[in-house]
């Protein structure tokens, strides 16, 4: 058995007072590629929030590598292995490509490595981040924050709004990713997609989890898709 990452035990989190997250119990496995599906606002975000220390935590633990991290603030969290690209894209429009890279360097990241993933950005390098296009600012985002060589990337619906050719680029390149050793957790709403790429995969239901299983399982139980996630989830 590989070993745990990141586990969540209990977890009860949400805005304010509110709780979004209801007892949310997962795992994250050393080198596994899990998806996390479901229905518009059942939690997902959400989840990776609670995971970097985004939102507010009632109750429950989060451990990283056996530690507890729930109250570390986000950039602790970030310096421990936790790399979150959000569904915002947040890269700095007035900076070029190169110092947008520049500014998430940490622990002897190399440029050049991102660059080897994303020659596209090499080429825009002098550009700045607001004269990209949507897929390339996405490939920054995603960029920027291996620039901070986190043991644990987490993907927030990194293929929102993009042409199926640029998805297809950067799911390419979240299999690279996954075949050099990182351990991605995916947030996707393209469901066809996910289960393609995930090797495990949990769906989200008003903030808990209803399913978790094997990729190949869920996608030949057309029933259990349809009742939780719906069978309006866009294809490819
Ligand atoms: N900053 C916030 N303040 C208050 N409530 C929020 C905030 N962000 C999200 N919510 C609420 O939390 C719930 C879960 O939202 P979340 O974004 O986690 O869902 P999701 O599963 O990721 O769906 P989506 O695909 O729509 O992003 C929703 O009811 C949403 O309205």
């Amino acid at each position: 058995m590989a070993e745990t990452l990141l586990e969540l035990e209990n977890v009860v989190a949400g805005y304010g007072e509110t709780h979004i997250l209801r007892n949310l119990s997962l795992k994250v496995v050393q080198g596994e590629r899990l998806a996390i599906i479901g229905r518009n606002g059942v939690g997902k975000t959400t989840t990776l929030n609670t995971v970097m220390g985004l939102t507010r935590q009632h109750s429950g633990t989060i451990r990283l590598k056996g530690q507890p991290i729930d109250r570390l603030p986000p950039h602790k969290r970030s310096r421990l292995g936790l790399g979150l690209v959000p569904q915002t894209r947040d890269i700095f429009p007035s900076l070029t490509v190169e110092e947008n890279l520049q500014a998430g360097v940490r622990n002897g990241a190399s440029i050049e490595e991102a660059y080897d993933l994303f020659p596209r950005l090499k080429e825009r390098r002098r550009n700045g981040g607001r004269q990209l296009s949507g897929g390339e600012q996405q490939m920054l985002a995603v960029a920027r924050t291996l620039m901070g060589k986190p043991d644990i990337i987490l993907l927030d619906e990194p293929l929102e709004g993009l042409a199926p050719v640029i998805c297809e680029r950067l799911v390419a390149v979240f299999q690279e990713l996954s075949r050099r050793g990182h351990t991605i957790v995916l947030v996707e709403q393209h469901t066809a997609i996910a289960l393609d790429f995930a090797e495990r995969v949990i769906i989200i239901e008003q903030g808990g989890i209803v399913f978790e299983g094997a990729a190949s399982e869920l996608k030949s139980n057309k029933e259990l898709l349809d009742r939780h996630v719906g069978i309006a989830a866009p294809h490819h």
